[in-house]
C-alpha cells in the first residue's frame, strides 16, 4: 500500500474566468484532510480533478498511486465520491440502491450498511423522490461508506444539513476513520466541522494553495495579540503581521507566524502587550481572506 493517497503535482486548470493555479497536494494514506476555500475558491475543481472527472490542463496527479485521468475507471473502485451533484434514481429506493451497490462492489458490507441506515434514521423502502435534503446526503454517504473504499472524497457533505444529521454525519466519518489506513478529503465551508474531524489542514484561495498543514501547527501559528501604545512609542514592524486592527491606542495584530519573541520586541519597544489570544478556524480563514482580499500576503 502507497503511503501517499492524493498527490497533486503543479495542477492547473483554466476556465474563462477562473485559474485553478499550480496546485500542489499531498494526502498521506490515514488522515482527514479539511479543505476549506470560500465560493468559488476551486475546491470543487480540485476535488473533480482528483476524481478525473475534471482533466487538468497541466500537472500530474497520482490517486492511490495511479495516474490520473488516465486510470480512473480502475481508480474509482477504491474510492467512495460524494457531491451534491450526484443523481441517485428518484423512483428507486434506497433499498434497491444498496443492492445495486452490493451487486458492483464485492467490499460491500450489508451489515455495517444496515447499521448506518439506523444510524441515519433511514429506511431501506424510502424511495430517493420523496427525501429531504438531508436524508439524500445521508443516503448518499452511506452508499459511499458501507463499500469501505480506500480513499472517501466528499464535497461539501455537511453544507444545508441540520445540527443533528451534521452530528452524525460527522460522526459517521470519525468511526470510519477509526479503521486504519482508511483516507478521507473533506471540503467544506464550514470550519467548525473542519477543526472537529480533520487533521490536516489546506486552505484555498482564489484557486491557489494557501496553506497545507496539519491541524495543531496550522492553528499554532496564528495568535491575535492586543497591545497598548503609549502616545509617541513607535510599533515595530514584525514579519507575519496580517491584521491591524482595533484603535490607535488599543490595537489588535493579527500574527500568521507567531514567535513568543515578538511580545518581548513590543515590551523593549514601550508597548504594553494585554494579551496574545489562540484563534479558532474560523477566525484564521476569516482573516486569511480580508488579508489577502486587502492585498497583504498570508
Ligand atoms: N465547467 C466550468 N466552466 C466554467 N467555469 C467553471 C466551471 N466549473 C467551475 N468553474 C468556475 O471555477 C471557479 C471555482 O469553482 P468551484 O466549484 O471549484 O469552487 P468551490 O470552491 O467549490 O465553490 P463553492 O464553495 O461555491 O462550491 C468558479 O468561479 C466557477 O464559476
Amino acid at each position: 500500500m502507497t503511503d501517499v493517497a492524493v498527490h497533486f503535482s503543479n495542477v492547473s486548470k483554466h476556465y474563462p474566468h477562473f485559474l485553478l493555479d499550480r496546485v500542489n497536494l499531498t494526502l498521506a494514506t490515514g488522515t482527514i484532510m479539511g479543505f476549506i476555500g470560500a465560493n468559488g475558491a476551486g475546491k470543487s475543481t480540485t476535488l473533480r480533478i482528483l476524481m478525473g472527472l475534471v482533466h487538468q490542463d497541466q500537472g500530474d496527479v497520482q490517486v492511490l498511486g495511479q495516474p490520473m485521468p488516465a486510470r480512473q475507471v480502475a481508480t474509482k473502485y477504491d474510492i467512495g465520491f460524494v457531491s451534491d451533484d450526484m443523481r441517485l434514481y428518484g423512483a428507486a429506493t434506497i433499498g434497491w440502491h444498496m443492492e445495486f451497490i452490493r451487486s458492483i462492489y464485492p467490499t460491500w458490507d450489508q451489515g455495517f450498511a444496515e447499521r448506518l441506515l439506523k444510524r441515519f434514521d433511514l429506511m431501506a423502502q424510502h424511495k430517493i423522490k420523496g427525501l429531504s435534503h438531508g436524508q439524500r446526503v445521508k443516503a448518499t454517504l452511506l452508499l459511499a461508506l458501507a463499500r469501505h473504499p480506500r480513499l472517501l472524497v466528499l464535497d461539501e457533505p455537511t453544507t444545508g444539513l441540520d445540527p443533528i444529521a451534521r452530528h452524525e454525519v460527522l460522526g459517521a466519518l470519525m468511526d470510519v476513520l477509526a479503521d486504519a489506513g482508511r483516507t478521507v478529503l473533506f471540503s467544506s465551508h464550514n470550519t467548525l466541522d473542519i477543526e472537529q474531524v480533520a487533521d490536516y489542514i489546506t486552505f484555498i484561495d482564489q484557486g491557489r494553495i494557501i496553506n497545507s498543514d496539519d491541524k495543531e501547527t496550522y492553528l499554532d501559528r496564528w495568535r491575535r495579540l492586543r497591545v497598548e501604545v503609549s502616545p509617541g512609542t513607535h510599533v515595530p514592524k514584525l514579519p507575519g503581521i496580517v491584521g491591524i486592527g482595533g484603535s490607535e491606542r488599543l490595537m489588535v495584530l493579527t500574527t500568521n507566524c507567531y514567535d513568543p519573541s515578538m511580545e518581548a520586541v513590543y515590551t523593549q519597544a514601550g508597548l504594553t502587550v494585554h494579551a496574545v489570544e489562540s484563534m479558532t478556524l474560523e477566525e484564521i480563514f476569516l482573516a486569511s481572506v480580508q488579508s489577502r482580499r486587502e492585498g497583504q500576503t498570508v
